[in-house]
């Protein structure tokens, strides 16, 4: 199932990726500004080249409700008819998730492949997953979005055969299929299941350490933090979701040990499936016993990417946990915002600003640091090492002891 997913042609080695040529549609929907929704097609952008596609041009249209039909109206259908006619586009990617329906509409006029975000998303996922847990959760991920869309999917194969009525035949295909999606769904929930006991073992057999979980968006530098904070080798890279598969290292900072876990990215209107099928995934993240909410500072959505991983963190019920915000890509910041005439300190006072505005807004412990340049990376050994020292004393006081 997941390889039919797959947009661009997966890598294999030394080979290199075949790029498809994408369209990017979003709507500006009432109560959000042009520079909004131009923000969101960066990132969808961004995703699609993460998927393999390369973006040629990127369609918005105002709408207060979506065509129930054809989701934009079809004046701006035809515009983009009209654009993609004499182009090698082989996809057009909308920002918002479609009903089946509408994807089959569009994708009859368009007569090219039509992905929404959600399928965009899951297409990523099953290009990166590595362990049988996340690809068992991407699977089941991909069938929960399959399942309400096949009715829409049949109509089309119907329509493309000369059109049957809505009862016949094609009625009694899509309930069968559907048992087998649902049939498929089951298994893959108790395969789940089973990989989850499994863990749950392993997770008690660590003992008593205190658990330290990286948290934040996406491409934001939890996996190059968690390679400098353990000295260990974590895939890190500039595509999203580099990281699926929760990571946990035992680390020691002087004679005090922990165990860090570096965790998958949230990001802004994560399929809800993908959520609940990643629950367990996340579980890393509910039973740690401090958060390190790490944001790229460098980027200009970046308050909107925090309430993003908040809302995410209130989902899981872990909000309340002790917290310390890492500001990472200092380095990156500096190079977009600052020029070079800037005396140092001045930049000092402005970052003391900056760090001013952050503590007072998300009321954490909070700093600014560049993973790139280690540029405080030593303060931030420092400050988690205190946080973890005083989990251990309420904790195990007969262990912290010893520190
Ligand atoms: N300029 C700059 N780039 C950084 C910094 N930290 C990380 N990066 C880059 O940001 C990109 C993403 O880093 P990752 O560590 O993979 O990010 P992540 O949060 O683990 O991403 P996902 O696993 O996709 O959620 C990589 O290209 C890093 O090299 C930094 O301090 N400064
Ligand atoms: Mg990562």
């Amino acid at each position: 199932m997941s390889d039919n997913w797959n947009i661009g042609k997966e890598k294999k080695k030394g080979l290199e990726k075949e790029t498809e040529y994408a369209v990017l549609v979003g709507v500006i929907k009432e109560g959000q500004t042009e520079e909004q929704v131009a923000e969101y097609l960066d990132e969808l952008e961004f995703l699609a080249n993460t998927a393999g596609a390369e973006t040629l041009q990127v369609f918005t249209q105002k709408l207060k409700r979506p065509d129930s039909k054809t989701f934009i109206g079809s004046g701006k259908l035809q515009e983009i008819k009209e654009y993609i006619e004499d182009k090698d586009v082989s996809l057009v990617i909308f920002d918002d998730d479609l009903t089946g329906k509408q994807m089959n509409i569009i994708e009859e006029e368009l007569k090219v492949k039509i992905v929404d975000r959600s399928s965009l998303i899951l297409d990523i996922f099953a290009g990166r997953a590595q362990s049988a847990q996340a690809k068992t959760q991407v699977e089941l991920a991909q069938m929960q979005y399959l399942l309400p869309r096949l009715r829409g999917l049949w109509t089309h194969l119907e329509r493309q055969r000369g059109g049957i009525g809505m009862r016949g035949p094609g009625e009694m295909e899509i309930e069968t299929d559907r048992r087998i999606v649902r049939d498929k769904i089951a298994k893959l929930k108790d395969r789940l299941e089973k990989i989850d006991r499994q863990n749950q073992t392993q997770r008690k057999n660590r003992g008593d350490l205190i658990r330290v979980a990286l948290v934040g968006y996406t491409n934001v530098g939890k996996s190059t933090l968690m390679n400098i904070l353990s000295k260990s080798e974590v895939f890190a890279e500039n595509k999203l979701f580099a990281t699926l598969d929760t990571t946990v290292r035992k680390v020691v900072f002087g004679t005090m040990p922990f165990l860090l876990s570096d965790t998958v990215g949230f990001i802004r209107k994560l399929p809800t499936h993908l959520i609940e099928s990643f629950k367990s995934t996340l579980d890393e993240v509910r039973e740690s016993d401090i958060l390190v909410h790490v944001v790229d500072m460098a980027h200009t959505e970046y308050e909107d990417h925090i309430a993003t991983v908040n809302r995410t963190l209130k989902d899981l019920k872990v909000e309340e946990k002790p917290t310390l915000m890492v500001f990472n890509k200092l380095d990156l910041y500096r190079e977009k915002n600052y020029d070079e005439l800037l005396l140092d300190e001045e930049r000092e006072d402005i970052e003391n600003g900056i760090k001013t505005h952050l503590e007072n807004n998300y009321g954490n412990t909070t700093l600014l640091v560049s993973a790139h340049t280690k540029e405080n990376i030593d303060q931030l050994r420092d400050v988690l090492g205190e946080m973890i020292l005083s989990e251990y004393n309420v904790r195990y006081p007969y262990i912290a002891k010893q520190w």
